[in-house]
């Protein structure tokens, strides 16, 4: 959590107001491979998060976080665009200061949980990626665009700039140089820029009507399957080491390493590969 009452956060405030700007829904689909697919679904607004879609996210971020057999999420949006950021009806009814910083905190302290959960996460991006939105794909591990979709920070344009860590994170995704462009510029990210800036990690062959092709969604799958397979608490613990030494001093990865190590050693899969004799050839 990046803030709590000791920052003069009080959740339970900010909860009750982000409850009256209803519609859209965030919905959580935990399959049996131990993906679990996110979506963003509010599409008679572009996938605009409403204040309780807000609520939503956080709700779904706490199941994700007690979910033993998890070993991946991808976070998509509905109807074939990714989100257009804040619900600005919301926004313009929370206009005032108080209110904006408490919304900000609260959305700073859901995507940093998003991130951190020790699922590896994928942003698939189809359509628009907007605003709060292109801020949600930077709370994923990846992110992987479909041809002809767009990632734009559209804040400078709203007289704005990210406040839901998005900028955070975009500096540590592709440099200051980079995320300076980007935000200053309010810069169309399409997949070849993305690629090239190193924001995206593979662009998805666009929606393909013919029988048979592989939907968006399961080349997410697909894409993420190289990386999820094995043991769910071995892709755990790989995503914990790599999150520390992503977040903390040196030292204090190294601790967390070593703890994170201490999980996995003798464990079962470790047990099982030793009398294996496996050959990694
Ligand atoms: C810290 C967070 C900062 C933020 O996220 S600030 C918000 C940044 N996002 C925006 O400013 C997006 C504004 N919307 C747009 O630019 C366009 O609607 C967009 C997404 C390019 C789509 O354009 P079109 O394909 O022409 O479709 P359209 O404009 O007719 O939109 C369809 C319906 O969706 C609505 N919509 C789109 N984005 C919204 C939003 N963010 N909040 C609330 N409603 C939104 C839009 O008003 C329209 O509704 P309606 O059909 O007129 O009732």
């Amino acid at each position: 959590w990046v803030y709590s009452s000791i920052h003069g956060f009080n959740q339970a405030e900010i909860k009750e107001k982000l409850q009256a700007f209803p519609g859209g829904s965030i919905d959580l689909l935990k399959q049996d491979s131990g993906i679990a697919v996110l979506t963003i679904n509010n599409p008679s607004r572009m996938n605009a998060f409403s204040g309780s879609m807000m609520l939503d996210l956080e709700e779904r971020v706490s199941q994700l976080e007690n979910w033993p057999e998890g070993k991946g999420i991808i976070v998509q949006g509905a109807a074939e665009t990714f989100c257009s950021g804040s619900d600005l009806n919301a926004v313009r009814a929370i206009s005032n200061q108080q209110d904006g910083m408490r919304m900000c905190m609260f959305m700073q302290n859901a995507l940093t949980r998003l991130l951190r959960l020790p699922l590896i996460s994928v942003a698939l991006v189809e359509g628009r990626a907007l605003g709060g939105g292109a801020e949600l794909t930077t709370a994923c591990d990846f992110r992987l665009m479909a041809a002809g979709s767009v990632i734009q920070f559209v804040h400078k344009h709203m007289g704005l700039v990210p406040g839901w860590g998005g900028a955070a994170r975009l500096v540590r995704l592709v440099g200051s140089q980079n995320a300076l462009k980007l935000l200053g510029g309010a810069v169309k990210v399409d997949p070849e820029l993305g690629v090239d800036i190193g924001l995206v990690d593979g662009i998805l062959e666009g929606h393909q009507k013919a029988e048979g092709a592989a939907t968006l969604l399961q080349q997410a799958e697909n894409w993420l399957g190289r990386y999820t397979k094995g043991p769910a608490p071995v892709i755990q613990a790989v995503k914990k080491v790599v999150l520390s030494g992503r977040e903390l001093p040196l030292s204090e990865a190294l601790r967390t390493e070593k703890d994170v190590f201490g999980m996995v050693w003798g464990a079962p899969a470790n047990l099982e590969a030793l009398a294996s004799k496996s050959k990694h050839k």
